[in-house]
């Protein structure tokens, strides 16, 4: 196959250290080769002139600055890179052994071994390039490209043969040149000639038929969802990428390069995996666990981290109508390694769980799996004690009608859920009280309200699920009643209470049951992390899995779409800011010769989201502070205008357009709609629900409420809420509004994303990109312009294209002496760290192209040198 062809070229053609390494013969410009010839005492040939260019005597060890961010911005702290810090993206090929495989097209010097089979293909220049004239791509009416063969060109038209055997007849000109058949499939598409839309598509649609689901872009691992089991996991491939007698990208090469990266550079590494809802990337970040729990096992907490999968889908995952098992919630974990390179424990951070599913989910969806599976699952005594009912008996699960998802044993499921609490070692009597929470919020969107005067007030109705909602909480009917048909409130320093009408009684009921499920949800997640923490062992080294929402467009986009879509305009800026801004950065601090690359820059976008305060003229002639600025940016204004009693979804839309009418990635639409242009598309949202679900607000009433059950978990929860109650004190620039208690779900999750990313900083990040190749869930279906909006939606193209003209690998001048030094025939002891890595360069006759001669730095292009 082609691609492992190329690999053994990359391989030869890579500058080894230490060990021994095949003679080759003469004729190869590689460090690998010569440096091979040079233990073998084979002489090199004459140094290429323009080695060495713009090299300058600056020898001080070198340190990437990114520039500053400005004071909104998670990365206002430089972020460093280590001596050997490798390619773009920090997971680079250089570093990876799969990712090796991206050499340049190049004389090989294997075809100076004599003839291989492959050099046979090559041989016959002749009819190669008529056969490579010969395959093109082409259009076909429903918009796929189709690979098909010239059978004549007279003036500007083709006849074509397409699959299938048709003939078709088009204009020359819309033809796209396809790449030599040796390029079918390649392991990295770095490697294709042609790397056009179709070229992309084709190739990765070659290896997805034959199973081949992972596919190197350059530095980033490209997964495209099978959609059924692949045998491409287990011990035995586990083996193999350990041993590296396989290196075709894999996501455990990737977790191996990030172990391995770990220890020999001592740098925290992580793993972000991204993608569309479906895409893969639950599956992807638990096959990335399971290669780092089998090299770093064997303590035994390795297996207990594999065990919290099941408790969190269990809780955060519910089936969609684009996935059966999706997430609704962001993920971290941080895998935490000794001394010796053995896992010691780990920390889940959760992020943003989609809390509106408890109350209400759409026709065809389901709300949470735990719902499901304990009407399914529960044994007789717990079914008694909690008195469940079937799924479809209660009000909140029966409004999308779906109860079941094929193929899935929702019992079965509950038995694997209560394991693995055991396993996480939550307690017997713990995992009753979590249970209890979990029945008690179905019960709740039972209780009932009846209306008790002319003006449409209510009280509940005192029957099965009031009483029973008052049992499991651990509650009088009285204070439930309470709770949720009045309300205390202070009107001009006077305690009222005000009787609710039948919609606010409702919304209150579903207030509290969001509450409750959104609190059991961060109970058990702290409960995870204290069972997983490192205590004393902790050593600092640690590898995280970053697993979150991608990006989301549908025909009717909300407040939640707003926020997923906000998180993955952070998350591409920072992998816009490891593949380009911060490698092309280094390149012109380094004084190489570097005609920078352009990329789809998300600054802006992002600057609509987050632009704090901005001064205004005529404001700062006032002397008042507050009005010296104005928000700015979306999620400012969403905040402003959430704090005005009087305000609504309209009144924001009205807001939004007449603050951001003029910034290039905003849109006003009629009504209480907006157009964001995302670096993945345009997206319009309806601020419907958008005021409201940002307060998100749970009455004091109902914290007390919650403070005052006999239940010690209501409690807990209660607490907490009133802790963060208390820390809103500490908000610079907050309103002061009586009925808050905490702070707008949208900051809250800007502050988290903000965090999350200064965490991300200081690793260095693997990136994999899940693609979703149908919409149906299916295997052996793939769908060309969905493959291609995802690819266009992550900037897979764009990385391809960079890396390619790019240098991924560089080590400074004192390393490159250091490790090569000894190579050199005449004695460069005296001489400074450029001078002897210049006088190997041109020693061993390394092609200039092949590399750049920096500052600080030797930069290479990929596969020049290999790194063990
Ligand atoms: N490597 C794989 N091998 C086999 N099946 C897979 C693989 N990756 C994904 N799948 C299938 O695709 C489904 C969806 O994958 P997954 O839940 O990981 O998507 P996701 O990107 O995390 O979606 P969401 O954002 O909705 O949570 C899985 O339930 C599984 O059936």
């Amino acid at each position: 196959m082609a691609s492992v062809e190329v690999r053994s070229v990359r391989k030869s053609a890579a500058l080894r250290p230490r060990g021994p390494t095949k003679v080759q013969p003469a004729r190869s410009m590689s460090l690998d080769y010569k440096y091979s010839a040079a233990r073998a005492g084979v002489e090199a040939g004459p140094a290429p002139n323009g080695v060495g260019r713009r090299a300058a005597a600056d020898e001080e060890e070198g340190e990437a600055v990114p520039p500053e961010g400005d004071a909104d911005s998670p990365y206002s702290s430089k972020a460093t890179t280590t001596e050997e810090e490798g390619s773009a993206g920090g997971g680079g090929e250089a570093n990876s052994a799969s990712s090796a495989a991206a050499t340049p097209r190049r004389p090989s010097p294997a075809a100076a071994a004599g003839p291989s089979p492959r050099d046979t293909r090559w041989g016959d220049t002749s009819s190669y390039g008529a056969k490579k004239k010969n395959r093109v791509f082409c259009q076909l009416p429903n918009g796929d490209w189709a690979l098909c063969t010239v059978i004549t060109t007279s003036g500007d038209e083709s006849v074509l043969k397409v699959p299938e055997g048709k003939v078709l007849r088009l204009k020359t000109e819309s033809l796209q040149p396809a790449n030599p058949e040796i390029l079918d499939g390649v392991d990295d598409l770095m490697q294709l000639s042609y790397l056009s839309e179709p070229s992309v598509l084709y190739n990765l649609q070659y290896r997805y038929s034959q199973d081949m689901i992972y596919t190197k872009a350059g530095p980033v691992l490209v997964a495209v969802n099978p959609f059924k089991k692949v045998a491409l996991y287990g011990n035995e491939y586990i083996k193999a990428y350990r041993n590296k007698t396989m290196d075709s990208p894999h996501v455990y090469a990737i977790a191996d390069s990030a172990l391995r990266e770990m220890k020999s550079d001592e740098v925290n590494q992580s793993i972000i995996i991204s993608g569309e809802s479906g895409a893969g990337k639950t599956e992807t970040a638990k096959i990335a666990m399971q290669y780092l729990a089998s090299l770093g096992g064997g303590s035994g907490i390795e297996y207990e981290i594999l065990q919290t999968n099941p408790i969190l889908e269990a809780f955060g995952n519910a089936k969609t109508l684009r996935n059966d098992n999706s997430s609704r919630f962001g993920k971290l974990i941080e895998i935490h390694f000794s001394t010796t390179g053995r896992i010691c424990g780990a920390m889940i951070q959760t992020f943003l769980l989609e809390k509106s599913r408890v109350v209400q989910c759409a026709v065809g969806e389901r709300s949470y799996h735990i719902f499901y599976q304990l009407c399914a699952g529960a044994p007789t005594t717990l079914r008694e004690k909690l008195n469940l009912k079937k799924v479809d008996e209660y009000k909140y699960l029966k409004q999308s009608c779906c109860y079941s998802i094929a193929g899935v044993d929702d019992a079965e499921m509950f038995r694997a859920v209560t394991e693995a609490m055991n396993i996480v070692h939550i307690s017997k009597e713990d995992q009753d009280n979590v249970f209890a929470m979990v029945s008690a919020v179905l019960w709740l969107g039972d209780v009932s309200f009846t209306i008790i005067d002319n003006e449409n007030h209510v009280e509940i109705t005192v029957e099965e699920a009031a009483e029973t909602v008052s049992r499991l909480l651990g509650c009088s009917i009285e204070d439930l009643n309470l709770v949720l048909s009045k309300r205390h409130m202070k009107v001009n320093n006077e305690n009222i209470v005000q009787k609710l009408t039948l919609t606010q009684a409702t919304d209150t009921r579903d207030a509290l049951a969001k509450a409750l499920y959104a609190s059991l949800f961060e109970w058990l997640v702290e409960q995870i992390n204290k069972s997983l923490s490192v205590g004393k062992r902790r050593t600092g080294r640690s590898i995280s899995i970053l697993d979150i929402y991608g990006f989301e467009s549908f025909d009717k986009n909300s407040f939640e779409q707003f926020c997923i879509n906000y998180a993955n305009e952070r998350l591409q800026q920072h992998f816009n800011r490891h593949l380009f801004k911060l490698e092309q950065e280094e390149y012109v601090e380094d004084g190489i010769d570097w005609a920078k690359v352009e990329f789809e820059d998300n600054q802006d976008c992002l600057n609509l989201f987050e632009k704090v305060w901005a001064c205004t003229f005529s404001s700062l002639l006032s002397s008042s502070r507050n009005h010296k600025y104005k928000p700015l940016g979306l999620l400012s204004l969403l905040d402003e205008e959430s704090t005005f009693p009087n305000a609504t979804d309209l009144t924001f839309a009205n807001k939004l357009k007449q603050h951001l009418d003029t910034n290039s990635c905003f849109r006003g639409e009629r009504g209480k709609a907006f157009t964001v242009r995302h670096y993945a598309g345009e997206v319009a949202y309806d601020t419907s629900g958008f005021l409201e679900k940002n307060r998100d607000l749970l009455h004091m009433d109902s914290i007390q409420f919650l403070a005052k059950c006999k239940l010690s978990i209501p409690q807990t929860f209660a607490s907490k809420m009133l802790a963060q109650s208390d820390n809103l004190e500490s908000i610079p620039y907050r309103p002061s509004v009586a009925d808050s208690q905490k702070l707008s779900v949208a900051m809250k999750f800007k502050g988290q994303l903000f965090q999350l990313m200064q965490r991300l900083e200081s690793t260095t990040p693997h990136f994999i990109r899940c693609i979703k190749p149908n919409n149906l869930q299916l295997p052996a279906i793939y769908g060309q312009e969905l493959v291609l909006q995802q690819l266009k939606c992550c900037g897979v193209l764009e990385v391809v294209r960079i890396s390619r003209s790019g240098y991924p690998t560089r080590m400074t001048h004192q390393k490159f002496a250091r490790r090569y030094g000894f190579l050199l025939l005449e004695d460069v002891a005296s001489q400074d760290p450029l001078s002897v890595s210049v006088a190997i360069l041109h020693q061993f006759n390394i092609l200039p192209e092949m590399y750049q001669v920096g500052y600080t730095k030797l930069f290479f292009r990929t596969g020049q040198v290999w790194q063990p």
